[in-house]
Parts: C-alpha cells; sequence; structure tokens
C-alpha cells in the first residue's frame, strides 16, 4: 500500500475546516458523533465533460482523523461544483466560499445535488464508449461494451437512506458514487463486472465507472455507473406491506392473506442460489481446512468481545454466543468464495422481471482487505434470514406504540410477528438449499446468524437505538434455543 495520498492539505487555498461542519449533515457520513479533524484534502481531479461547457466541478478526496480513543482515518470523497455567484437553489447543499486561483470568489456546493454538475459526468460516460476518457488531472471514465446511454437522462438525486449517494439519469442509468474511498478494487465494481459480462439477469447491469490513480500508482474506484431498473420496488418496503396486511387480518394466518411474501422469500432463495452460483464459476471456491473454521470462530467471538464493550446488555447471552462459535471451530473445514458479504432485504429489489440483488460493496465499516476476503457463503444467507425477523418486528414495534397499555394485543402481535418471520424464512432457506442444508451447513448457519445479531446491536446502538431491541430479543432467542 503506497504512503496516504493525503498526508498533507494540498489545496492551499481552502481551508481544511470547511468540510466539517457539511459532513456532519450528510447520511453517507460514517463517523458521525466521533470527534475529528480534517486533515488533508486533495482535489483529484476536474470532470472532463464539464470543461469549456458547464460549471466547474472539481474531485475531491478528504482525509479525517478521529480524535477518539479508537482513533484511525477515512477519506471520504466530497465533489465540488465551484459558482462564481450564490446559487440558492443549492443552499442545503452549500459547503463554503473562498477564493480560486483561476476563478476569483466562489461558493462551493456538493456537486451531487446539482443537475448541471451531473450532466458533466454522464457526458463523460457517454465519451468513454469506445476507450476510456481521463480527466486532464487524472480522473478516468470506463464503459462496458453492450448499452448506448441516453445522453438525454436528466440528473436527479436518489433521496433514500445511504452510505453512498445515487443520481438517476433518466430512466436509463444510476450512478454511485462511492463517499468512503480506499485504493484498491472496489467489490461493487468488480463483481457487477464479472456478473454482468457472464450475462446475469439477477443484478442490474454494470455500464461504465470512473478511477483515479495517486501519484504512487495505487488505483481508487470512486463511481459506478448501472442499468437503471425502472420498475423495481425496494424488498424490504415490500416486506414491510406484507407484514402490515397479516397484521389487519386479525382472523387469518400468513398463508390465507393476501398480501403474504413466501412466494417471494422463495423466489429470492433461487435468486441467491444463482448469484453465488456464478460467482463460484467466475472467481472459484476454495476448500479450506479444520484452522479455517477455528479462524472463522475466533473472528466471530472477537467481534463479540468488541460488541461487549459497547452493548453490555449482550452479557448474559455471551456464553450461548460463543457456543453457537465453537461448533464453527470443530468443523474440518469450510468452503469459501465470493459473496455479497452484507445481504439484507433492503439490497434486494423486485421488477418486473423478478428479483435483483444490488450493492456488492460488503459492511461499509469493514476495513477493504476484510471485505475483499473469501467467506461462506451462509454469511449471505444468514443476512437475508436477520431480515426476515426484523421486518415483522419493525411493523410490531409501530402498532405495539399504538395499543401501549394491551398486553393482550401486544403478546398477539408477538405471536404473529414470529409466524411471518418463520414462515417467510423456511420458504427461503428451502428455496436456498434446494432441500435442508446439510448438518455442518446448518453449524455455519447458525453461527453467521449469531455474528450477525451481535453486529446488528451495535449498528442498532450506533445509529437507531429505539430499535436495538430488535437483535437482541433475538440473540435471547438464540441464547434461549
Ligand atoms: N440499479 C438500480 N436501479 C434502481 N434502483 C437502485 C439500483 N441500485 C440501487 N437502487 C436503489 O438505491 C438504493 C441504494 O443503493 P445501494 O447500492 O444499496 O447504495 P449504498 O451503497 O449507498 O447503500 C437501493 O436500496 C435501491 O433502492
Ligand atoms: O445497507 P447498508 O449497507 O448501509 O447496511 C447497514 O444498514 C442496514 C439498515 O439500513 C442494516 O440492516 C439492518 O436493518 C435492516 C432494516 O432496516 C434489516 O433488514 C437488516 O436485516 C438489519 O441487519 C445493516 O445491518 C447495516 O450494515
Amino acid at each position: 500500500m503506497s504512503e496516504n495520498p493525503l498526508d498533507r492539505p494540498t489545496v492551499d487555498h481552502l481551508d481544511p475546516q470547511v468540510f466539517v461542519d457539511y459532513l456532519e449533515k450528510t447520511r453517507w457520513f460514517g463517523g458521525k458523533g466521533r470527534p475529528f479533524e480534517v486533515t488533508g484534502v486533495r482535489r483529484i481531479g476536474q470532470v472532463p465533460g464539464c470543461v469549456d461547457v458547464g460549471p466547474t466541478v472539481a474531485d475531491h478526496l478528504v482525509e479525517l482523523t478521529y480524535r477518539d480513543a479508537e482513533g484511525g482515518r477515512e477519506t471520504y470523497q466530497v465533489p465540488l461544483v465551484l459558482y462564481t455567484e450564490a446559487e440558492s437553489r443549492l443552499d442545503h447543499a452549500f459547503i463554503g466560499w473562498w477564493e480560486e486561483p483561476d476563478l476569483g470568489w466562489v461558493h462551493a456546493y456538493d456537486a451531487l445535488h446539482d443537475r448541471e454538475a451531473m450532466a458533466c459526468w454522464l457526458r463523460s460516460f457517454v465519451a468513454a464508449s469506445d476507450s476510456p476518457v481521463a480527466g486532464a488531472t487524472g480522473l478516468t471514465f470506463h464503459r462496458l461494451p453492450g448499452h448506448d446511454l441516453d445522453p438525454e437522462g436528466v440528473a436527479s438525486l436518489f433521496t433514500g437512506e445511504q452510505s453512498n449517494s445515487s443520481v438517476l439519469f433518466g430512466e436509463d442509468s444510476i450512478m454511485k458514487l462511492f463517499r468512503k474511498v480506499t485504493a484498491g478494487p472496489n467489490p461493487d465494481i468488480t463483481v457487477h463486472d464479472a456478473l454482468t459480462r457472464a450475462g446475469s439477469t439477477d443484478i442490474a447491469a454494470l455500464y461504465g465507472w470512473m478511477t483515479w490513480t495517486d501519484h504512487a500508482g495505487e488505483e481508487y474506484h470512486l463511481a459506478m455507473l448501472q442499468q437503471f431498473l425502472r420498475t423495481a420496488t425496494d424488498g424490504w418496503d415490500l416486506a414491510l406491506a406484507s407484514v402490515r396486511d397479516l397484521f389487519a387480518e386479525a382472523d387469518l394466518h400468513a398463508h390465507e392473506v393476501g398480501g403474504d411474501f413466501a412466494g417471494e422469500s422463495e423466489r429470492l432463495g433461487w435468486t441467491l442460489r444463482d448469484v453465488h452460483a456464478l460467482l463460484r464459476e467466475h472467481f472459484g471456491v476454495e476448500r479450506r481446512g479444520p484452522e479455517a473454521a477455528r479462524a472463522l470462530a475466533d473472528g466471530m467471538r472477537a467481534r463479540l468481545d468488541a460488541a461487549l464493550e459497547v452493548v453490555p446488555e449482550l452479557a448474559p447471552h455471551a456464553d450461548a454466543l460463543r457456543a453457537t462459535y465453537d461448533a464453527v471451530a470443530a468443523l474440518d473445514g469450510v468452503d469459501v468464495q465470493h459473496v455479497h458479504g452484507d445481504l439484507h432485504l433492503g439490497q434486494t429489489l423486485r421488477t418486473a422481471k423478478g428479483w435483483k440483488i444490488v450493492d456488492f460493496e460488503g459492511e461499509p465499516a469493514k476495513p477493504l482487505a476484510e471485505r475483499l476476503e473469501l467467506d461462506s457463503p451462509w454469511r449471505d444467507v444468514a443476512g437475508m434470514l436477520r431480515s426476515f425477523d426484523y421486518a415483522p418486528r419493525v411493523v410490531e414495534k409501530q402498532s405495539v406504540d399504538l395499543s401501549e397499555d394491551d398486553a393482550e394485543a401486544a403478546a398477539q402481535l408477538a405471536y404473529r410477528a414470529e409466524e411471518w418471520a418463520h414462515r417467510n424464512r423456511n420458504h427461503f432457506l428451502t428455496a436456498y438449499a434446494d432441500g435442508e442444508p446439510t448438518a455442518d451447513e446448518q453449524v455455519l448457519l447458525a453461527a453467521y446468524v449469531a455474528d450477525k445479531a451481535v453486529y446488528e446491536t451495535v449498528y442498532e446502538t450506533r445509529n437507531r437505538p429505539g430499535w436495538v431491541s430488535i437483535p437482541l430479543e433475538a440473540v435471547a432467542r438464540i441464547g434461549a434455543a
């Protein structure tokens, strides 16, 4: 790995502190609530599709150093659009104003919020159709053959909850700009590249990507352009709607309700099975021996120890969780391959042509090296099983808030939530495994489910404390089993 390219601020006329307030405001900044300083800002290039025809759009990497006990540094990508006059339509994305050597005083905004700036990105991808197009200072746009982009697609920023930022171009394509970045391949791009070239219909096809290379020759993958799935509905929203249907029908069981989700869960199982098979075909699969099984269990134990520091309520269940991991340590080996790494219902989209799986970046909080490691496909299955558990519990929570004093009604809702979860977990798992998982697979699956629930207790404590009871109750159920 090269020396960090952002060790010193490199944009002398720009006060690095202008980024601090803005970062705190955004959904995608992962360091919220932690003390940090901006210790480097590098202007990495201008978007070529803008030069001479649009506003100045300059991309920046902003390095943060955390000033808490955990410490560490992270790099975020913040493209700026620079206007010589204030643009009130972009007030919400204002970053600061300063004097630029060539432009004079400028008002700087997060470029993702500006239609004009994003049109330059699209033009850069369109121009890259035959061979990669590089901007003067090193942003390079790449394309995959097979799709003619619509050059007229009007840009609009996707408003969903995200770790990155996505922009739609008309109804044709969607660009995801990665916010937290590291040198090296981004699995979201490399996996989409492999699956698109293999002709997979279980994902949104890759159309292109953008890179930057630092002075030491290290390549950064900074953005990805994909097929826009026009008819898509989020799997998580569909699952919630199905649970609400069940809760609205007091006298019916899950399989009798119009909004029953079991058929969708089954199809999702088949889709994941196909994706894993293609990933094996393309990137291979390795059988690793008993030491790999022990290392896997050690990793789970270490994550539990770290989680106990953040969520002390896990303590009464720690021994039961460790017993689940001990069973993994006793296995004589484990098959590993490329996997999704952070799969849940929010990473699935139901389109008119079936389910699609998105976002192959892995868990955003993990370092790249860890996200690139091969893993067991049962990690992804476990992620989905946890999601089938979450959906009814979220609706249950909302419903119980409405009828706080009615203990009987609350117990009834809890019963029905479990009924929904059980039915959909089973349909998904049976479809994925094409029957029953083997005994060893069940050991792995149980441990990954426990590991994910532990991770979720930390995630919820930090992000949605009101929801932490959902994974905590799951952990308690594991302990009681
Ligand atoms: N190709 C696509 N077409 C339509 N919508 C998409 C597409 N890819 C992602 N989305 C939507 O954007 C949301 C965020 O995408 P995702 O890849 O999960 O971003 P992030 O990495 O920021 O979490 C998804 O939940 C989905 O609703
Ligand atoms: O989508 P991300 O990669 O940002 O994943 C993180 O956030 C998810 C929530 O948005 C979180 O998922 C957890 O909550 C979901 C419901 O909102 C639920 O379906 C998942 O099963 C549960 O894990 C995910 O863990 C986190 O990494």
